[in-house]
């Protein structure tokens, strides 16, 4: 069938309002005159729909017919969001549809809204999956996402009485018309039983086994060129699971399990984003994922390729962190098991094929499976394991201790994603140099050439083009178009600098970005603020390291200043925090406990509301990011230096206008070497002065007795002014601060505040904030994801674009 029979022509607005009619009538079976919201929102997106299958048929066949390389990125969480309004824009069709629309009397956006987000990730490693996938397509690298189908995503967060209360979240119940059920592309991935030697070969015979069930969802790349496959798979029990016997005995619920067993793989998504917890069923998820995943991809290769040698040729496999780090022993399994490779033979060949990437040092997030938990579920693998160990000692010889792929009876998961890979990155430069220096001293100087840096990247499409219309608009009038897929383009802005006009233009942006924000504000969550105040943003997972601690002290210190002084000339601030906590994180939902409180007693003081306002909307995700970020001023990236890998919402912030207020961690690093040193607040202790005060004894007690400001927020908590029914529900956060500070929240907090306070003035400095927010959109164009893409390309899978 050729394709041109099927191509669709660019809609003209009447041929896109015949093909949504059509849609709603005929896919929907919904009259027009009776449409809901929903009706009109799945008519639209089947409609867009239609013109993503074309890029995509046309790059599927183009890999094949080419036998062109592809990348297989394999990741627990593609936190994607919504995908209408992007598809939308990258296939070129927001104009149109947006005129359609209004003449039906209806809102584009207001339909668009109604989609639940796709929320099958935590936080920065599930979205940074998502933005390369939408970069991959837009570059024309032929690419697939391997992830899971979680019917449940990350949990919906609500307050109660300022608490965190999670909710199931529940983006399947209704259609999701962009995902196409695969059953021919279905695996059984086994789990559990024995493995027994047969004539020199191992045999592994699963005790348990699922059918991982493929459903795909075109990718979109910008400019309708090119469109790439996300694959999740869906946990389905293999017919046998039925325990008809039982049944039949009257057991009905024990004649189930096995089946509800199964589904159970792919049911939740774990909500921590930086605590493995060592739970069977996450290694099973983790299995599950990498099984599927890794046979899909054999299988593929084989239907035009015999020889398996050849496969780093044509195969490239990126490991999202050490989560689908079982990728290496499965490979070596189907190598050795299936395809009667020599054990070094299918060592060095997945090493080849293999990439990790690592995005934390936390030690509570890097992973360590029990040796007698991986025997139970995986005992083939663990044998891989410790014949990858010990052949690693004989390449090696002795090594220090600490090194090896198993340990205190556990298997490093880290360690084993390094040995089983050509490379390893780590997430920005200061990052990527402790991963060298702190994660793998030893194994970097067994193998130097291995570790190289790859800095983060968000994609312009969604997080300026979609999210910030307004803006996009005023950067296409300015630049022309083609900033979309070049953004180092914006520098040209630096060009119009000067221009008054310009400059005018540009705040009107972040005028319409506030006032869009406040009636969204007011409308989904009946918050008010005003629009003619410093909207000061802190939005991300909520943890320690990220010190949202230090931002609501400030804040109190801040409101004190303001009662003390309301005369002062104060610049009227609006205080934005979002973000979820881990279920399980005590500490942390303490913090969102004590914001909220502090928000109670701030935005009800008479003396100081229309000077300073702290709100907190409940389930912060994708699509309230895109409405938050085009708002800001001032974006909080104030995490303990050294523990922050990367950030990517910083990017965000500054591509969008906004001024970082930050400590020297991450990329921070990076994007103030970009915009200059001058428009960036700095403020803290470097990574190296981090460790180095650790290191002193009462370093919290030191500081906080020189801090007046400090002692003055400690002491009003302390006094119950932010919990007065309950004066010392705030015991555990003050005895951490005075006590331990292992973040070092003390140590900064006179810095912080001082740079805070710089901040007032520079912003009373209408025209010198104007220049300084312009020169960090201008300036930021090399944190796009397109770049990292480029570097992951040509650094780790040595593949070039098909466009
Ligand atoms: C096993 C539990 C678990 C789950 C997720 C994770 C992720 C690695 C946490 C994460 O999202 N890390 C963030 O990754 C971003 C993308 O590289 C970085 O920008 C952030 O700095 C990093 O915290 C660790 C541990």
């Amino acid at each position: 069938v050729d394709l041109d029979d099927l191509t669709l022509p660019e809609p003209t607005p009447e041929q896109f309002r015949r093909s949504l009619l059509h849609h709603l009538q005929y896919t929907v079976g919904t009259d027009p005159e009776h449409a809901s919201k929903f009706d009109w929102r799945m008519a639209l997106s089947y409609t867009i729909r239609d013109r993503a299958l074309e890029p995509w048929f046309d790059a599927t066949r183009r890999t094949w017919n080419e036998d062109r390389k592809r990348v297989y990125y394999l990741s627990m969480e593609f936190l994607i969001g919504r995908l209408l309004e992007d598809a939308t824009i990258n296939l070129g069709l927001r104009d149109v549809a947006v005129e359609v629309f209004d003449r039906l009397g209806l809102d584009f956006a207001d339909i668009a809204d109604d989609e639940p987000d796709a929320a099958l990730g935590n936080g920065g490693l599930g979205r940074l999956a998502a933005c390369y996938l939408e970069s991959m397509a837009t570059l024309g690298c032929p690419a697939y996402g391997y992830g899971i189908r979680y019917e449940h995503g990350l949990f919906k967060q609500r307050f109660e009485g300022g608490r965190q209360v999670e909710a199931p979240e529940d983006w399947l119940v209704t259609d999701n018309p962009w995902s196409f059920t695969r059953p021919e592309s279905a695996y059984p991935v086994g789990f559990r039983g024995e493995v027994v030697e047969q004539d020199g070969r191992q045999i592994w015979t699963p005790q348990l086994q699922v059918l991982a069930e493929a459903h795909d969802t075109p990718v979109v790349g910008y400019g309708r060129q090119w469109a790439n496959t996300l694959r999740l798979w869906a946990a389905k029990p293999s017919a046998d699971l039925f325990d008809l016997e039982r049944f039949n005995a009257g057991d009905f619920t024990a004649a189930a399990e096995p089946e509800a067993w199964a589904r159970t793989l792919s049911r939740v998504l774990y909500p921590n984003d930086t605590t493995s917890r060592g739970k069977e069923l996450r290694l099973s998820q983790e299995y599950f994922l990498t099984s599927a995943s890794v046979q899909d991809i054999v299988r593929r290769y084989l239907e035009t390729h015999d020889d398996l040698r050849r496969l780093p040729e044509y195969v490239a496999i990126q490991m999202n962190d050490t989560h689908p780090a079982i990728a290496g022993p499965e490979l070596i399994r189907l190598l050795v098991d299936d395809h009667g490779f020599g054990f070094d033979a299918a060592v060095d060949l997945s090493t080849q094929v293999l990439g990790y990437t690592n995005h934390t040092l936390l030690p509570e997030a890097l992973e360590h499976w029990s040796v007698g938990l991986m025997r139970k579920v995986l005992p083939r693998h663990l044998q891989i394991i410790e014949q990858l160990d010990r052949r690693d000692a004989e390449l090696h010889g002795p090594r220090p201790e600490g090194v090896g792929l198993i340990g205190d009876d556990q298997v490093r998961m880290g360690d084993l994603a390094f040995v089983t890979s050509h490379k390893i990155n780590g997430v920005s430069a200061l990052h990527t140099d402790l991963v060298r220096r702190d994660l793998f001293p030893a194994l970097d100087s067994l193998h130097p050439d291995r570790i190289v840096n790859v800095t983060n990247g968000v994609t312009p499409r969604r997080w300026i083009a979609l999210a910030n219309p307004p803006l996009a608009q005023l950067l296409t009038d300015t630049l022309g178009s083609g900033w979309e897929t070049d953004l180092e383009r914006l520098k040209g802005l630096e060009d119009h600098i000067d221009d008054p006009a310009f400059r005018e233009a540009f705040g009107a942006t972040k005028r319409q970005a506030k006032e869009r924000l406040s009636g969204w504000l007011a409308d989904h969550h009946g918050i008010e603020v005003p629009t003619d105040a410093l909207y000061d943003v802190q939005v991300k997972r909520l943890h320690e390291y990220k010190r949202q601690l230090m931002n609501i002290l400030w804040t109190i210190a801040h409101w004190q200043r303001i009662k003390r002084d309301p005369g002062a000339g104060w610049v009227p601030r609006v205080k934005i925090f979002g973000g979820k906590a881990a279920p399980s994180y005590v500490m942390a939902k303490d913090i969102i406990r004590l914001i909220n409180d502090v928000a109670a007693v701030v935005n009800a003081d008479p003396e100081t509301r229309d000077l300073l306002q702290v709100v907190y909307p409940a389930n912060y995700n994708v699509s309230m990011a895109e409405k938050l970020i085009p708002a800001a001023d001032l974006s909080e990236q104030i995490s303990t230096a050294g523990m922050e890998a990367s950030g990517t919402g910083n990017m965000k912030f500054a591509l969008n206008g906004a001024l970082t207020i930050g400590t020297l961690d991450g990329a921070n690093v990076e994007i103030r070497e970009h915009v200059g040193a001058d428009n960036f607040f700095l403020f803290g202790l470097t990574a190296d002065e981090v460790t180095a005060r650790r290191n002193e004894p009462d370093h919290a007690r030191t500081a906080i007795e020189k801090s007046q400001a400090m002692r003055d927020v400690l002491q009003a908590i302390a006094e119950g002014t932010f919990s007065p029914d309950e004066p010392n529900r705030y015991g555990a956060i003050l005895d951490m601060i005075w006590n331990s500070d292992w973040f070092l929240v003390a140590s900064d907090f006179d810095s912080y505040d001082e740079t805070q306070q710089a901040v007032d003035r520079t912003y009373l400095d209408h025209e010198r904030w104007q220049r300084m927010a312009l020169l960090n959109v201008a300036r930021t164009g090399y944190f796009s994801s397109d770049r990292s893409v480029r570097e992951y390309m040509s650094r780790i899978w040595n593949i070039t674009p098909a466009l």
